[in-house]
């Protein structure tokens, strides 16, 4: 059984929970892979820091362009000061999440859903009931704009909070727009262009709270992701934000009294036809302070699906994107990403010989519904160890010794399954040199057997193969190029941890589905255009 912080029964274990019973350790369920971990090599680069008191001058407005387009071009990310929302606003919206999550848990309970369609939800880590890897943080996400349709479902526990949020997620709403005029204007379109659609906008609002932890070099707050949407707006009260540069090291984001941070999100990617990116972010902790931020996620209303501008679109910049939106989003988190998937392979000896073959059709399923069926099971009831295991997409084997962590979840739960494998050695092999297991997984395509099938000694259509390839008697190759497209795990536009750009929807998948999609060449960025 794995450890959750809610059972089936109802128990829940908020990050501050643990904080309150004085723990002096982080429970295992949050020790990340050394890899996964904030090492501390930080850049010391200076993020951009935009002034906008003069965005309605005349004459200096153009100033202010030029550094969001620098900015945006450079990093997806910038922090803006003067930007209109007064402090005390700010402080307030500080206060009041703060006084949410100080509440005994039975006072939060009421708001506790896994359910991402919820319009107002509490939470800890990324999903309580899903995560096996758990993130130190506690979370309150609620829609916010139009306030009148969404302020009564608010917590009404602390008496402030509706109060004192308001006030915020109002000026934010407003600066998101004024934010999207600029950066129109910093690609040359309309001011504006889709002036409708962002007034009439989705606004969530996440609420982050992440205690002061035991042990801040194990764990993190949040794990990289890039978010689904236009913009996100961060408030912050201490620092821990980090973004990753195009560099691919992290830079600590500077606590400013009174800034906010900009960060581009999936969708502007979309829009823009890849001319600005979205930024890779994650949410360090620290031993000494409960750190809140309050996250005002902006995208266009549920219905609505974000293109790439046609004025974006020429024959330098050819279209690259599919259209999205936030339903889809929220489809994917929900789990209801339709996959279909072949698995199988072999267990053989150290002489070569055949222990066993299994095989699968996996037809319309999800990814959580895969990974239940997924062989690693049989891998591990087998007990087979000193295990080797070897497979054909090269680049899983490159992933899985990277440290990119644009892929951080999809490599953590590989690792996972590695280890409890025993650490086996990964090689590549040419599926050519594996013709026996090829064959058998090519058996699994079957639309049939949605059932695993097992074979305790090698199949009529297998057989000389097996023997093939225990003499070494290599096929030729058919192909010259890999099944799976290089660019979907290389390319910038592939770099985001978010399900509208799945390389990382595919969070809690396991090896054997990674090499399934891999063995499929399943289109690993959906969102790409193709
Ligand atoms: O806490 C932060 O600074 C980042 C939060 C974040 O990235 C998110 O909620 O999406
Ligand atoms: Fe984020």
């Amino acid at each position: 059984m794995r450890e959750s912080s809610a059972s089936a029964n109802g128990s829940f274990t908020s990050a501050m929970t643990l904080i309150e019973k004085g723990l002096t350790y982080v429970p295992k369920r949050y020790v990340l892979p050394p890899s996964l971990r904030p090492d501390g090599t930080l850049c010391n680069t200076c993020l951009p820091i935009v002034d906008l008191s003069n965005r309605q001058h005349p004459l200096l407005r153009s100033q202010i362009i030029q550094d969001v387009h620098l900015a945006c071009k450079k990093f997806g990310f910038f922090q803006v000061v003067n930007h209109g929302i007064p402090l005390s606003v700010m402080d307030n919206a500080i206060d009041a999440a703060s006084e949410f999550f100080d509440l005994p848990t039975q006072d939060k309970r009421h708001l506790l859903s896994s359910n991402v369609c919820d319009p107002v939800r509490y939470g800890t880590s990324l999903n309580h009931v899903k995560d096996k890897v758990h993130f130190w943080r506690d979370f309150l996400k609620h829609y916010a704009n139009p306030t009148s349709t969404w302020i009564d479902l608010w917590p009404s526990n602390p008496k402030c909070y509706k109060k004192k949020m308001v006030n915020y997620t109002m000026a934010a709403q407003k600066l998101q727009e004024e934010l999207m005029e600029v950066i129109f204007e910093s690609l040359g379109l309309n001011t504006n262009y889709l002036h409708e659609d962002i007034a009439e906008g989705s606004q969530v609002m996440a609420v982050n709270c992440y205690p002061a932890c035991p042990e801040p070099d194990l764990t993190l707050g949040l794990p990289p992701h890039t978010d689904y949407g236009m913009i996100s707006i961060i408030l912050q009260n201490h620092q821990g934000l980090q973004i990753m540069g195009r560099d691919e090291k992290w830079h600590s984001v500077p606590l400013i009294e009174g800034a906010l941070a900009v960060l581009l999100g999936d969708h502007m990617e979309v829009l823009t036809n890849g001319i600005y990116k979205s930024v890779v972010h994650r949410a360090t902790v620290n031993s000494e302070k409960k750190r809140i931020s309050i996250v005002s996620l902006h995208s266009l209303a549920l219905g609505k699906k974000v293109r790439p501008a046609s004025a974006l679109v020429n024959e330098q910049n050819i279209l690259s994107y599919k259209e999205g939106g936030f339903s889809d989003f929220l489809d994917f988190i929900s789990g209801e990403d339709i996959v279909e998937a072949n698995i199988g392979g072999v267990f053989r000896n150290s002489d070569g010989h055949w222990i066993l073959g299994y095989c699968m059709h996996i037809p319309n399923t999800t990814i959580t519904e895969a990974e239940l069926k997924d062989p690693d099971y049989a891998y591990m009831h087998m007990n087979l160890h000193p295990l080797q295991v070897e497979i054909d997409a090269q680049e899983v084997i490159t992933l899985l010794s990277s440290s990119k962590a644009k892929y951080a979840n999809i490599l953590s739960d590989c690792r996972s399954v590695l280890r409890q494998l025993h650490d086996p050695v990964v090689t590549h092999i040419y599926r050519e040199q594996h013709k026996a297991a090829d064959s058998v997984a090519k058996y699994g395509a079957n639309k049939a057997l949605t059932a695993m099938t097992l074979f305790d000694s090698p199949p009529l259509f297998a057989e000389s193969m097996v023997e093939a390839d225990r003499l070494g008697i290599t096929f030729c190759r058919r192909t010259t190029f890999c099944n799976l497209p290089t660019d979907s795990l290389t390319s910038e536009a592939c770099s985001s941890s978010n399900p509208t750009m799945p390389c990382p929807v595919l969070p809690r998948a396991s090896l054997l589905i990674i090499l399934v999609i891999a063995n499929q060449g399943r289109q690993m960025h959906l969102n790409f255009y193709n």
